[in-house]
């Protein structure tokens, strides 16, 4: 429970009633509290009745930024494809501009703080299966819930109308207490069974992967990522905090993330950072090249090796380094990277790996760096624009936010996206994993259909398949 003064209660309301009647729109009030410790999956949950469809997650690898929020108070969406990023980012500026922040930490991702995710490809035919999602979404919640470095603080959103009274700000804070009282409340571990795996057409997505690496041997273009679904189907309905508290357990080095959207959940534990800002630096992760754990130690650091000397894997990392060191030479004065890659180790697979950092430069903005680094040759191809074009044309799976770009972004403008892989999108009680893989001129489909089911894997075993 967080104690409140009777007179900072009027005052505040007073504040917001009178600015958003005076500039007539709505304006923002963010407020920001420390916290007792608090777990994370515990708030995620205590939302599960009130904010259903209204919540996200997120982790990173390192566990520096946890963030949870419930509720939407005010939500970014749209499904234009031309200068989306741009868009956003004037929207979020706009919506934060002339409102009030009542928050004394300096710290990153606290106070308000947008989240949300781009599609992989908003000029690719929407289907059915992404309904639910627009192609660029963006939620700013009602209450974010930050541990940043071991410390916790809660943000209270609200947003007051022209139209709106004083008892606009004590309501809210009542609906808070309300809920930091429902924390307590236990996540079920039980995990409906798993009734029917259905692979989306493998024998033509095969054949796909033939017919590209054709065109791959005679054309400009150089690599071409193709990806899949797999649909399963469970007992009964597939909760997103019971599959958040095993990808918590079994993926402790990956990018966990949670984003629900009217009633369907895209959920996952992704290795691969795209960008983050933070202050005056950008880093970024060069990640492609795959190669599976072996079962002793002695295999795996065969296999490790193998992967360190794998021209083909080499190659394709290559592509990726030089993409990334360009687009990120672009806004920053100064790239730093190592000139050899090194190991990834996740709990299926082993991934090269070549870390950046970027020294950024006055104008450097986090969501315009996630438009030139989206799609990395990782889950696009290259040439970028030929590569996205093959996939749209051949590629059967509508990815929706599978490989895009997903992440936070604070009101300071500083951020993280993750590429959103090892993923899926759950739907009540069925659930539609994707993975996909970097075909190149050498590629052999029966190859790629093995490392794409390794990929579904992380997410198979969350949901307590095999
Ligand atoms: C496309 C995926 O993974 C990407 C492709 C990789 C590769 O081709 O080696 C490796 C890591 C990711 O950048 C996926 O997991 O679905």
């Amino acid at each position: 429970m967080i104690t409140i003064q009777e007179t900072e209660i009027k005052e505040r309301g007073l504040l917001g009633v009178n600015r958003a009647r005076e500039l007539g729109r709505p304006i923002l009030m963010s407020v920001v509290h420390k916290m007792d410790t608090t777990n994370p999956l515990s708030f995620f949950n205590a939302g599960k009745d009130r904010y259903c469809g209204e919540r996200f997650f997120w982790k990173d690898p390192t566990n520096d930024m946890v963030l949870v929020g419930l509720g939407i108070s005010k939500q970014i969406q749209s499904d234009q494809a031309a200068d989306r990023f741009f868009h956003v980012e004037k929207e979020w500026k706009s919506f934060l501009k002339d409102g009030f922040i009542f928050n004394q930490y300096k710290v990153d991702g606290v106070g308000p703080l947008m989240f949300g995710g781009f599609s992989f490809d908003p000029f690719k035919e929407k289907t059915e299966l992404w309904s639910k999602f627009a192609a660029s979404l963006f939620h700013i919640p009602k209450f974010l819930l930050s541990i940043v470095r071991g410390e916790t603080f809660l943000t209270t959103n609200i947003i007051f109308t022209p139209n709106d009274d004083l008892s606009l700000y004590s309501k809210s804070l009542e609906e808070r207490n309300q809920l930091l009282d429902s924390l307590r409340t236990r996540i079920s571990t039980k995990s409906p069974s798993l009734m029917r795996k259905n692979e989306i057409f493998p024998e033509r997505w095969k054949q796909t992967v033939d017919g590209v690496v054709k065109e791959l041997t005679n054309g400009p273009l150089k690599k071409v990522v193709l990806a899949r679904e797999l649909r399963l189907e469970f007992s009964s309905v597939v909760e997103a905090e019971t599959v958040l508290e095993s990808l918590y357990k079994q993926q402790p080095a990956s990018y966990i993330f949670a984003f629900a959207s009217n009633g369907d959940c895209f959920i996952g534990a992704s290795p691969e950072r795209l960008i983050k800002k933070q202050g005056d630096e950008v880093y970024s992760t060069c990640l492609a090249g795959s190669i599976s754990r072996g079962i002793t130690e002695e295999e795996d650091q065969i296999l490790g090796q193998t992967l360190l000397a794998d021209q083909k894997n080499l190659i394709e990392h290559g592509y990726v380094v030089e993409m990334i060191k360009e687009a990120l030479e672009q806004s920053c004065k100064e790239v730093i990277l190592p000139d050899k890659p090194q190991l990834m180790k996740m709990r299926d697979i082993q991934h090269l790996y070549t870390p950046v950092i970027g020294k950024c430069g006055p104008n450097t903005s986090l969501l315009l760096l996630v438009e030139k680094l989206h799609p990395t040759p990782a889950l696009g191809g290259l040439p970028k624009t030929l590569a996205v074009e093959k996939i749209r044309e051949v590629e059967e799976l509508d990815r929706g936010l599978f490989g895009g770009p997903l992440g936070w972004v604070d009101y300071q403008q500083n951020g993280e996206f993750a590429v959103a892989i090892r993923s899926g999108l759950i739907q009540e009680q069925e659930v539609s994993l994707f993975a996909g893989c970097g075909v190149v001129s050498d590629s052999k489909s029966e190859d790629e259909y093995l490392e794409t089911a390794l990929k579904f894997r992380p997410m198979l075993r969350a949901l307590g398949g095999k």
